[in-house]
C-alpha cells in the first residue's frame, strides 16, 4: 500500500505514490498523531519507513514507491471531536477533488471507548453505524435525536460488504459507534446511551464528523476503533492507550487486501 501522511489541515508529511495505483484511492482521519503512527506503522508493514516531516509547503515527499497493485492511502490528523474532523476531513476531500486525484473511501480510525463486555479493552470494533450519540434536545421525555426534530441525519451506514470483509481480516467486532463530543464518565450515561443504542458496541468522538464530510462529497465512510478504554466511570489512570495502538497498527497492517477485493459499486 502506498501511504501519505497529512498534518493537521492537510499538510503532507509522509510519502507519496509515484504513479497511481489502480486501487482504490482511501482517506484516513485519525485524531493525534500518536494514532495518525499507529495506523502508519500497519499501512507501511513492520520494515516500513517512517514518514519524514513536511517541508515548507507541506508537499509530499517519495518515500517508498508502493506495489503499482496497492491501493493508495492518506493519513490525516483532523483533530479531536466532530467539528474538528469534520472541517480537517471536508478540506483534504476538497483539496483532492480540485487537485483531479479524489478520494473513493474515507475511514475515521483511532483509540475509543468500549461498551463491556461485548467490546474488551484491546479489542476492535468496525462501525456498521456510524451514529451521532448527543446531537438533539434533551426534554422532560427524555433525548430527542436531531432527526426527532426535524432536521438533518444522526448515522451514516459504512458498505455491509466493506464492513464483513474488514470485521473478518482483523478481528474486529461489527456494531454502532457512537460519535461523542463528550467523553462518557459515568455508569448511568453508559447505561443510558446503551439503552438508546443497543447495537452500539464503542464510542469515539471523530466518526459521525468524518462520515458527514464523506456523505457531502459523495463517498463511503468506514470506521476502525481500537478499544482502550471501557465506556462507564472515568479512570484515566486505566486507560490501555499503548494496547489500543498496537491493535490499531495490526489492523491496518490487513486492510490492504480487503480494499483490493472492495467492489465500489456494492
Ligand atoms: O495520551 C496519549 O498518548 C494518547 C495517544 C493516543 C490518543 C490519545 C487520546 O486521548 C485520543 C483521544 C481520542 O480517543 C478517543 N477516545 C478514546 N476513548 C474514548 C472514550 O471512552 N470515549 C470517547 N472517545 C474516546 C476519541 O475519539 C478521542 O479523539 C491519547
Amino acid at each position: 500500500m502506498v501511504v501519505q501522511v497529512q498534518e493537521g489541515l492537510g499538510r503532507l508529511t509522509g510519502t507519496a505514490p509515484l504513479t497511481r495505483p489502480p486501487g482504490p484511492r482511501v482517506l484516513i482521519a485519525t485524531a493525534v498523531p500518536a494514532e495518525r503512527d499507529a495506523v502508519a506503522s500497519g499501512v507501511h508493514g513492520p520494515d516500513g519507513t517512517p514518514a519524514g516531516p513536511a517541508d515548507a509547503r507541506g508537499s509530499a515527499r517519495p518515500v517508498s514507491p508502493g506495489s503499482p497493485a496497492s491501493p493508495a492511502a492518506e493519513i490525516l490528523v483532523a483533530g479531536v471531536g466532530p467539528a474538528a474532523a469534520a472541517a480537517a476531513t471536508a478540506r483534504a476531500l476538497a483539496l483532492a477533488e480540485a487537485a483531479g486525484t479524489p478520494y473513493d473511501l474515507v475511514v475515521s480510525a483511532g483509540i475509543g471507548g468500549g461498551f463491556p463486555p461485548d467490546a474488551p479493552v484491546g479489542s476492535l470494533v468496525v462501525a456498521d453505524a456510524v451514529t451521532a450519540a448527543d446531537l438533539g434536545a434533551e426534554t422532560p421525555d427524555g433525548f430527542l435525536p436531531v432527526t426527532g426534530l426535524g432536521f438533518g441525519r444522526v448515522t451514516h451506514e459504512p458498505p455491509p460488504a466493506l464492513v464483513a470483509a474488514l470485521a473478518a481480516a482483523t478481528g474486529a467486532a461489527a456494531g454502532t459507534v457512537l460519535t461523542v463530543s463528550t467523553v462518557t464518565g459515568t455508569a448511568e450515561r453508559a447505561a443510558a446511551l446503551r439503552a438508546r443504542h443497543p447495537g452500539a458496541l464503542a464510542e469515539a468522538m471523530e466518526g459521525f464528523g468524518v462520515a458527514e464530510a464523506a456523505a457531502a462529497h459523495g463517498l463511503p465512510v468506514l470506521e476502525l476503533r481500537a478499544v482502550s478504554n471501557p465506556v462507564g466511570p472515568r479512570d484515566r489512570a486505566a486507560w490501555r492507550i499503548g494496547d489500543a495502538l498496537a491493535a490499531l497498527t495490526e489492523a491496518f497492517g490487513k486492510l490492504a487486501p480487503v480494499l483490493e477485493s472492495w467492489n465500489r459499486h456494492d
